[in-house]
């Protein structure tokens, strides 16, 4: 359970979250929405510790976030809103390896987390491919998968379609519904909720760093999709 408990935190004094309380269940499809600048990004960077509450707390399984910041980043495996913002080395197995390898573990342990992540986003057979030389649907992908090799219990993403092609949406998309279908919570930042409402179990719209919607998203679509476009 990811559970923010009155979360108020500002950028340079000016407030962003303001008193946010919100609770995710384990193996939960949550999809957040809102119009720009209200606070999505803000309130994904809390669940792993990226930014730290000016007041309130995040907990994670029960502790707080900042408690155990390699637990929680274990836990929680981020997908940034730019893949080439978390991409640390040249090649794709290289780079889907960096957090495996940063957890201590041996050589062949690294190798399957490796390969099953990579297997999960459909791109086993690029492990040795230059990042450079992927799509943009194949990046987010591999981004993706360097999440998971940390085997999360939650995946939480930033915008995943940004930029991407109706092949590589619906390919990265795709991947998201089999690992929901498999246990892993998901928190999905988006612009566009049509994309991935048929996935969701719940829908969070914000507003000026508050949640003005929480609702399944049957009943939250006339009003999110209003904020949404906004
Ligand atoms: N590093 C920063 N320094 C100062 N202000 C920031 C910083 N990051 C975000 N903000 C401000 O915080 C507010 C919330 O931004 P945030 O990125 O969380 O919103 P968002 O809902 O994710 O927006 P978008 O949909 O455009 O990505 C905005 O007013 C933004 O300008």
């Amino acid at each position: 359970m990811i559970e923010f408990r009155s979360v108020t935190y500002g950028f340079d004094d000016v407030p962003v979250l303001e008193d946010l309380s919100l609770t995710i269940e384990n193996g939960e499809f949550v999809v957040l929405v809102g119009p720009n600048g209200s606070g999505k990004t803000t309130l994904l960077r809390h669940c792993n510790g990226l930014l730290t509450p000016d007041s309130g707390t995040v907990l994670v399984d029960g502790t707080p976030v900042e408690a155990d910041l390699i637990a929680a980043r274990s836990t929680v495996g981020m997908v940034f809103q730019h893949p080439r913002d978390q991409f640390v080395a040249a090649t794709v197995g290289t780079d889907v390896a960096f957090g495996p390898e940063n957890l201590g573990l041996e050589r062949s342990a690294i190798d399957s987390r490796v390969t099953a992540a990579l297997e999960a986003v459909n791109m086993a057979d690029r492990e040795d491919d230059r990042i450079e030389t992927l799509s943009g649907g194949e990046q987010a992908r591999v981004a993706i998968a360097g999440a998971l090799a940390m085997k999360p219990l939650y995946l939480v993403l930033d915008e995943p379609f940004t930029g991407l092609d109706t092949p590589a949406r619906r390919s990265v998309r795709s991947r998201l519904e089999s690992l929901s279908d498999r246990g892993t919570g998901v928190l999905l930042a988006t612009h566009d909720l049509r994309e991935i409402r048929d996935l969701a179990d719940r829908v969070i719209g914000m507003q000026d760093g508050q949640i003005i919607i929480d609702d399944t998203p049957e009943q939250a679509l006339d009003d999110c999709a209003e904020l949404a476009t906004r």
